[in-house]
């Protein structure tokens, strides 16, 4: 691929990403100590599953920067939140929490080196934002794809939770990132490959060898690398330009010494299922249950080996749960594909159309062939 192709793209990307990391962050820490009203600021959507006003901000800020950096008129993006909620009049106050979440992330754009809007946004023009990320996707021309807060659960529970973002152009996934404001990026003193590579910034100073307490991830489709920063925070000493080390996927490829991830909640993946394919390729470790794509994270700077999600017959998994995560896991040297072995379609709109069981995520080709041919061996057998 040309190198310079999606640089602007992932240059401007990067920078949402770590803002919209900053917003979830002061959300976050709101929510748990209390100096929000839970039950204002959580509400449940018709699946049951949550929404809080960190998703929405999170899709208005991101959108407002895509569609104002490039081609409003062209710009298309995915995305999991609509309006619906936040313009009934009875919740005035809730949208009121949004706009003013908004205006205070857009207020400090300018210290991510991005441009924010000339005066304070109004509450039309927030929920224009959100609604613009109508996109159905599809296997023509670029869209943006967004879940603005992936593992709501975990973000309400003070847990891992991702904001995930990713580019396709004509069907592919092209830049990927993913960031993860509670997952600490793994620190490697002698990783040579450090450098700010997203802009001709001069990078700043590598710090002392120390973790980190969040992280930004990101990667552009054939480069073979995906890197890691650390989040930057409002009062400390991470400042823009940032910088960037390379991650990579575990060498482990022995069963008995890998670890696998899976979703936290039973009913988003079946458990039990995953503990038999995990016995019959000879696992030892117990899973690791990690919210959100955080667990794509996982696999891509080693701290896993293997990813499975097995969600109940009749789910239909949303390209905005997966296509960032994808795609950094593959190049940082990682496969992925459904448990049928095939690859993940990411250009049939919202979808990921005629995913076959499952999805399996692994370090490299030997673990994932076991799996996959564990699959099979026990599919009969199994009552998914
Ligand atoms: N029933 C069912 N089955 C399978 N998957 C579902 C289901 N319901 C929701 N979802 C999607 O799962 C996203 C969270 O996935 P996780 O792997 O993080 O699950 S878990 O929270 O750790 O249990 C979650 O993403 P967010 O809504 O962004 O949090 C959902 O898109
Ligand atoms: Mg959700
Ligand atoms: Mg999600
Ligand atoms: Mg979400």
């Amino acid at each position: 691929m040309d190198n310079d192709k999606y640089s602007k793209e992932l240059n401007v990307a990067v920078r949402v990403v770590h803002m919209a990391c900053g917003l979830c962050q002061k959300v976050q820490k709101g929510l748990l100590c209390n100096t929000f009203d839970d039950d204002n600021e959580v509400k449940s959507k018709d699946d049951d599953s949550l929404v809080t006003i960190a998703d929405w901000s999170v899709q208005a800020t991101v959108s407002w920067i895509l569609s104002n950096t490039f081609d409003s008129e062209k710009v298309s993006i995915v995305a999991e939140e609509d309006v619906q909620t936040l313009s009934k009049p009875e919740a005035a106050g809730l949208l009121g929490k949004v706009v003013s979440t908004v205006n205070e992330c857009l207020a400090e754009a300018s210290r991510y080196g991005l441009k924010g809007p000339d005066k304070s946004l109004g509450p039309s023009e927030i929920l224009e934002a959100i609604s613009r990320c109508n996109s159905n996707g599809g296997p023509l021309g670029r869209h943006w794809v967004l879940d603005p807060v992936d593992g709501t659960l975990g973000f309400v529970r003070g847990d891992q939770y991702a904001v995930a973002l990713a580019l396709i152009d004509n069907g592919e996934v092209v830049v990927g990132l993913l960031g993860c404001p509670n997952y600490r990026m793994k620190r490697d003193r002698h990783n040579k490959q450090q450098q700010n590579h997203i802009s001709s910034e001069v990078s700043e100073p590598s710090p002392p060898d120390m973790l980190e307490e969040g992280c930004v991830m990101y990667t552009k489709k054939g480069t073979g690398e995906a890197w890691v920063q650390p989040m930057i925070y409002g009062d400390r000493k991470y400042e823009w330009p940032n910088f960037a080390e390379q991650v990579r996927v575990s060498p482990i490829d022995d069963p008995a010494l890998a670890t696998f991830c899976e979703p936290v909640e039973r009913a988003n993946s079946n458990h039990s299922y995953a503990a038999g394919l995990a016995s019959s390729v000879g696992l030892r470790n117990k899973p690791l249950r990690v919210y959100s794509m955080v667990k794509y994270a996982a696999i891509a700077q080693g701290d896993a080996e293997i990813f499975m999600k097995f969600a109940r017959a009749g789910y239909k998994e949303k390209i905005w749960d997966h296509a960032a995560g994808v795609l950094i896991v593959q190049e940082a040297g990682g496969v992925v594909t459904d448990a049928g072995g095939r690859s993940l379609d990411f250009s049939k709109g919202i979808y990921l159309e005629c995913l076959d069981r499952g999805i399996v995520v692994c370090s490299g080709d030997k673990l994932h062939e076991k799996l996959i041919g564990a699959v099979y061996a026990s599919w009969e057998s199994s009552s998914l």
